[in-house]
């Protein structure tokens, strides 16, 4: 999907497992179609197959939903950068702001995001929302995104 991807490292097997079956159920992805492609340390990758049902009145994707794929998969990113002994704490966006440089009109929305610093309680990401395939002229959006970590009280 990148072509730097080698520069993530690989979750350990038992962290991937239960970051992706989480993304796997979480109720509002499924209802927009959105799904994990890769998953790496302090990276993530999603793709959402575009229904009519996410488009406005113009034909292309709502903005807020393309600001809802950036959040869910820096979200996961974000996840995806806690250390496997911390793989049950858990993030909650406290802020982001989302740039539209083009209508979101395709048949995929690829989001790609990766970690820009993280701290012990505040981790900040990076995303960008291409149509149909990654490269400079399919930039749909580009968004800058901030987390508060949550730790597991378990
Ligand atoms: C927790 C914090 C960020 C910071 O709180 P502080 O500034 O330190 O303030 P304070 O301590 O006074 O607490 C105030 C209230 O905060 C809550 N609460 C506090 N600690 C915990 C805790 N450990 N666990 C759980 N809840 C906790 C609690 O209700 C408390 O109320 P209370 O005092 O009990 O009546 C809070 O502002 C917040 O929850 N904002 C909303 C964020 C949000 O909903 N974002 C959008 C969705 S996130 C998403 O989907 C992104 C994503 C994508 C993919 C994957 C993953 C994620």
């Amino acid at each position: 999907m990148l072509d730097n991807l080698t520069l993530y490292e690989h979750l350990p097997e038992k962290q991937f497992q239960h970051l992706s079956a989480q993304f796997a159920r979480e109720p509002a992805y499924r209802y927009i179609g959105l799904k994990l492609r890769d998953l790496r340390r302090g990276f993530c990758a999603t793709v959402t197959t575009v229904s009519n049902d996410l488009h406005h009145h113009r034909g292309a994707v709502q903005g807020g939903i393309i600001a809802m794929i950036a959040d869910a998969t820096a979200g996961y990113t974000a996840l995806a950068s806690l250390d496997v002994e911390a793989m049950y704490d858990d993030m909650a966006t406290i802020e982001f702001k989302t740039s539209f440089f083009r209508p979101g009109a395709a048949k995929e929305l690829i989001c790609v995001s990766n970690l820009v610093h993280g701290g012990n309680r505040t981790l900040f990401c990076a995303a960008k929302i291409y149509l149909d395939e990654i490269g400079d002229n399919q930039l749909c959006a580009d968004a800058t995104l901030t987390f508060s970590r949550l730790r597991s009280r378990a």
